[in-house]
């Protein structure tokens, strides 16, 4: 098995002046250094709750954001903010909502043209047989092209986000949200046809959701974040069945997911920290039943703990 994605010790602090912090060097945390790898073909869920860094995580991924520190390596080349060509070759991202995403002034197919001219210069030719080629692949009828991205329904719309995504030919997707505006019947074709496209492409994906039944189902591996941080990372079908980490188990029992019973969480305190002043043992420590002085004290590192299993956990949970 080869690496797709390494990232070692990514992180992005926003900084923040004027206003309030007039005069203050102060800073959102929003994805804190934080490492971890992807296999060629696998599929790696990423979750965690609003604000915890996901789209920020993303958005450093492809290029649209320059980390403050740390580095991002595709198939052992370290990517370089100042060439984003070089990042759209390898990494795409399908936005959740791919109707509004897309210019609604552009027909679909110059929508998927202009990848094709700019990052691999094709001539007219070239770009007419790659578009036929993964219209076909994604089941969509070539008079589509024609039209605007507001004339498609939901699941036709995110079929023409994947086949714009695809058109780049880039080795990994980052699918962020991909079917959770989708209606329950839809969402499974399209999870269907991301299937059948990764083994058809050869792809790797980072697929982002809320959805922790979705992500299960989906995921070889599951990264699960908390306040810009990886609390987690395992199998997918041990990470919510078997979590190590506190808020692993505070998630995975809060959400309906089918055939597990659903439990109230355990929780003291529903509050984040407030990003602005983090607190300097770890973040999860206002929330968790099992917090002890150390936690309040210092930040846990990510640790092996059994397995293929790792988390950032002073006291981890017994199997
Ligand atoms: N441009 C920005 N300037 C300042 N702070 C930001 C900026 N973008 C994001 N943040 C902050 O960084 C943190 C992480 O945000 P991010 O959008 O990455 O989270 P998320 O997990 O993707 O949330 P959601 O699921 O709601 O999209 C939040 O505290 C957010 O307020």
């Amino acid at each position: 098995m080869s690496v797709a994605l390494k990232v070692e010790n990514l992180a992005k602090t926003f900084a923040i002046s004027g206003g309030l912090f007039r005069g203050q060097k102060a800073g959102v945390r929003a994805v804190r250094p934080m490492s971890f790898g992807v296999e060629t073909g696998e599929t790696l869920g990423i979750v965690g709750e609003s604000g915890c860094g996901k789209s920020t995580l993303a958005r450093m991924l492809v290029g649209l954001l320059e980390p403050t520190e740390g580095t991002i390596e595709i198939e052992g080349k370290a990517l370089d903010n100042a060439d984003p060509k070089a990042f759209g070759r390898l990494i795409q991202y399908m936005f959740q909502d791919p109707v509004s995403s897309l210019n609604p002034r552009k027909t679909i197919k110059q929508i998927m043209e202009a990848p094709l001219k700019r990052l691999h210069g094709m001539n007219r030719a070239e770009r007419d047989k790659r578009i036929a080629e993964i219209f076909d692949s994604v089941n969509l009828r070539s008079e589509f092209l024609e039209r605007y991205p507001h004339e498609f329904s939901g699941g036709q719309a995110q079929r023409i986000g994947v086949a714009r995504a695809l058109a780049a030919a880039p080795r990994i997707i980052i699918l962020d949200e991909p079917v959770s505006a989708l209606d329950v019947s839809v969402q499974a074709q399209v999870l269907n046809l991301l299937r059948r496209l990764k083994d058809e492409f050869n792809l790797t994906y980072l697929f982002i959701s809320h959805d922790l039944a979705v992500v299960e189902a989906v995921s070889d591996r599951i990264v699960v974040l908390y306040f810009g941080a990886v609390v987690e990372i395992g199998k997918a079908e041990e990470v919510f069945s078997n979590p190590k980490h506190p808020y692993t188990k505070l998630l995975a029992d809060s959400a309906p997911v089918v055939g597990r019973p659903l439990k109230a969480p355990e929780q003291k305190d529903s509050e984040l920290p407030d990003p602005l002043n983090p607190p300097p043992g770890c973040a999860f420590a206002t929330r968790c039943p099992r917090a002890t002085d150390i936690c309040r004290e210092s930040d846990p590192a990510l640790e092996r703990v059994g397995g293929d299993q790792f988390a950032a956990c002073f006291h981890p949970l017994e199997d």
